[in-house]
């Protein structure tokens, strides 16, 4: 028996990666019955075939997994926001942090664009930059346009598995193209020798960006917050984290309630009045929200 990681999924082939061979594989007969899948990101136990063929016995642990893209294990979600076209907007920028937080994957801020602002509008994403970095979130301000932007960004894929998150049109490809130009390359020649284009075979694969795996189709491509609970949203902002315990009433849920110190550390602008409006915002849609069947 062999170990290894799964770095691709294709119509019921996974390839894994175990020290410096790839086997391709097929999950065991069981599986299925159970209705087990196997996802890109699973370290697993197979047994290995000639021709560097094998089976899939088992499934390691998941420490977290998502939909869509199916994908598990992720260390860190890259959130990519531009600060113009389309413009930056905090709303959005928070429910993907919240969707990473409620996973438990370190998210980390990329805010794309910056050779398009006036000095004006870069002292104002800086402001923001701060903001969130005073709640303990890494933030880099990047362009892809100018190297001169470019901050080292390598060290924060090491020995991680990271997924991209952002609306269409931030910049994550031209991203991920500047950081690793041969991925480019390499992915343009795969689509040429398979005959497929852009949206024929929907796959995930795990790419290599320096020492780090980066899978190679954006996350959180659904922006509900279908999985949390209300009583839970809290704890995906960290800000609060630090204070909830000294709110008067157990199970506050930090909005009517008397005594709360989450609305106390609003008050004194500990706590920034954005966030916590979001925070509001986002429980309204949770307790609205539809019983899921
Ligand atoms: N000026 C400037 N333009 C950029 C930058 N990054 C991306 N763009 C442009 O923004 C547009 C969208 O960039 P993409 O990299 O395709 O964005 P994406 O996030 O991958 O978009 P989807 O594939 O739709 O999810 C392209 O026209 C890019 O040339 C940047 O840092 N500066
Ligand atoms: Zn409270």
């Amino acid at each position: 028996m062999a170990e290894g990681r799964i770095i691709k999924a294709l119509s019921g082939f996974y390839y894994v990666q175990s020290d410096n061979q790839q086997f391709v594989c097929k999950g065991r007969g069981l599986f299925r019955n159970k209705k087990i899948t196997p996802l890109v990101g699973d370290y697993v136990e197979f047994e290995p075939k000639d021709d560097n063929e094998g089976y899939i016995m088992e499934i390691k642990e998941r420490s977290n997994e998502l939909v869509r893209p199916p994908i598990a294990n992720i260390d860190q979600a890259i959130i990519v926001s531009s600060a113009v076209d389309p413009d930056f907007t905090t709303l959005l920028l928070d429910r993907f942090l919240v969707l990473i937080e409620s996973k438990h994957i370190q998210p980390i801020i990329l805010i794309t664009k910056v050779d398009l602002l006036n000095e004006d509008q870069l002292e104002n994403i800086k402001l923001y930059k701060q903001h969130y970095e005073k709640i303990g979130y890494r933030v880099e301000l990047v362009s892809s346009k100018n190297q001169d932007l470019l901050p080292e960004l390598e060290p924060y894929f090491d020995e991680k598995v990271s997924v991209f998150a952002g609306q269409s049109g931030v910049g994550k490809s031209s991203l991920i193209n500047v950081l690793d130009p041969s991925l480019l390359l390499e992915t343009a020649e795969i689509s040429k020798s398979l005959g497929r284009g852009k949206h024929t075979t929907r796959h995930v694969e795990l790419m290599k960006i320096g020492n780090g795996l980066v899978a190679d189709t954006p996350g959180f491509s659904v922006l509900e917050f279908r999985e949390i609970e209300a009583e839970e949203l809290a704890d995906s902002f960290p800000e609060f984290n630090a204070r909830m315990h000294l709110c008067k009433f157990r199970g506050c849920m930090h909005d009517k309630e008397p005594k709360c110190a989450v609305k106390e550390a609003v008050e004194n602008e500990e706590i920034a009045v954005f966030r916590y409006n979001h925070y509001l915002r986002f429980l309204e849609e949770i307790q609205t929200r539809k019983p899921r069947y």
